[in-house]
């Protein structure tokens, strides 16, 4: 063992490579050493990024070249009343962001749920995805693999179980352009996100295809997937979780938390999350869903990467007669409670404040619960600002809390 200075000498002199470091000290120490480091060769001061609270080895498996830590804001937002499959509860969902104005919004809609009764929510799909990419020597050997692929669904998924005791194929779909064999194989992952755990087992499955046919791998990834790209396939056909939220409010709930009126909210997400969304060709018909994802993403510790999906979610609005109908469905949210960053300390506690952390009973039941959360706390960020457009006062909102 040896002290973190002479680490770095040892470093700068070319005798050790900055990812070796963890071979010849303690995780802890081998980032003191890069720090060390990177003070002589930039000067910077690292004091804030040196004071973290967990022991640097649990990061082992999520980060490489560590220094530090980044700490961003953490709060919570709620209660937050649930009626779900495997959430019937009002929870605090806990946001990690340095957005001002955003965790009040989140409040303020959870707030309103609160006053209507409850949020309902339900995981409508699951299926995290892989497409390895083939190549074949021209159509018609693309379309006789194909056929094979639709034929050999049992030994496909022998091969893919056998890397997981968890994971569970569901399905497998060829596409064919020209000489190239998109095979988009679809997992229950249960409560894991599953982008490791798919990836494996695809390439046991890739094994087999290329032993009982003329197909060639060419990538395990081959961007039908699709993974942290946007892409219509993930809109249409889902990706991770496909999951709802929706309420209703009555005029008097509407009038009170946002001081507007239903017809006004409703004509706001025609126009912009409809109508504005249609002209811009987004995926995204929504008002900042991305805006929960990512924080609550940050907070829990799914792959951030991934709100490039999450994000992918359509917002209805619809003035009744009595009040607001609104909802929230996220075709693509790629969420876990078991692997990834969901074990590190700070992560791991966050979440415990939703009562999921780690594997569920039955598998799959916590990875639900968090999606149920995500879409109902994405639900409430759309009506706070959908409220605060029609009303108004989103700048001045703003102005008094963002900056
Ligand atoms: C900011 C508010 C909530 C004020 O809203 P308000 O109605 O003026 O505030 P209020 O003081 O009357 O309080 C109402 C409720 O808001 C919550 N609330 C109020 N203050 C706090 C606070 N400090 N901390 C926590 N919660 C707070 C709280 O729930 C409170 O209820 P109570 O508990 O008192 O019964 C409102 O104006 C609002 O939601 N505005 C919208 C802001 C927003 O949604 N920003 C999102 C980010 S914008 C963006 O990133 C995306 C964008 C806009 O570019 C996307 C696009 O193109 O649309
Ligand atoms: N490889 C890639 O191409 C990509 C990787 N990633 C990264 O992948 C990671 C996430 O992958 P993921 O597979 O979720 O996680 P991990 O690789 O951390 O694996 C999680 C493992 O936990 C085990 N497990 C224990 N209990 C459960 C349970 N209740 N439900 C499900 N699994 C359980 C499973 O083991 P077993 O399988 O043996 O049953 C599972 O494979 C993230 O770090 C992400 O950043 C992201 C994008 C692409």
């Amino acid at each position: 063992m040896t002290d973190a200075a002479t680490l770095a000498a040892r470093v700068r002199d070319g005798d050790l490579r900055l990812y070796e470091l963890e071979d010849h000290a303690d995780a802890a120490t081998a980032a003191a050493a890069r720090r060390h480091l990177l003070a002589e060769e930039v000067g910077a001061d690292l004091d804030t990024i040196a004071d973290y609270a967990f022991d640097a080895a649990v990061a082992d498996a999520n980060v490489e070249n560590m220094i530090g830590a980044t700490q961003i804001p953490l709060a919570i937002a709620g209660p937050l009343p649930i009626d779900g499959e495997c959430t019937s509860d009002a929870v605090y969902l806990p946001l990690a962001t340095t957005e001002g104005a955003l965790v009040a919004s989140v409040n303020r809609g959870a707030a309103a749920i609160r006053d209507a009764g409850e949020a309902s929510t339900r995981v409508l799909k699951r299926g995290m995805t892989r497409a390895p990419v083939f190549s074949v020597a021209n159509v018609e050997e693309a379309a006789a693999v194909a056929d094979w692929v639709r034929a050999s669904f049992d030994d496909l998924a022998a091969a893919a179980e056998s890397t997981t005791s968890h994971g569970e194929l569901q399905e497998v779909t060829p596409y064919v352009v020209g000489d190239s064999v998109f095979l988009r194989f679809s997992y229950d992952t249960k409560d894991a996100m599953g982008m490791n755990m798919a990836t494996i087992a695809t390439r046991a499955a890739a094994e087999v295809v290329e032993e009982e046919t003329p197909a060639s791998l060419v990538a395990v990834s081959g961007n039908l997937c699709t993974d942290k790209k946007p892409a219509a396939i993930n809109a249409i056909q889902g990706r991770g979780r496909s999951v709802a939220a929706d309420v209703f409010l009555p005029s008097e709930v509407v009038e009170a938390r946002f001081g507007t009126t239903a017809e006004a909210i409703a004509e706001v997400n025609t126009r912009k999350n409809l109508i504005g969304s249609a002209k811009a060709a987004s995926f995204g018909f929504n008002a900042h869903v991305a805006n929960v994802v990512a924080a609550a993403f940050l907070a829990t510790g799914q792959d951030i990467a991934q709100v490039v999906e999450g994000a992918n979610a359509i917002t209805s609005v619809e003035a009744r007669e009595s009040g607001l109908y609104a909802s929230v469905t996220l075709p693509s949210l790629a969420v876990g409670t078991v692997g990834g960053g969901t074990k590190l300390p700070t992560q791991s506690e966050a979440l415990d404040i939703l009562g999921i952390a780690g594997g569920g009973d039955p598998p799959g039941s916590n990875g639900d619960a968090l999606a149920e959360v995500v879409a109902a706390g994405a639900l409430a960020g759309e009506l706070s600002l959908l409220g605060a457009l029609a009303g108004r006062h989103l700048a001045s909102a703003h102005a008094e809390h963002g900056r």
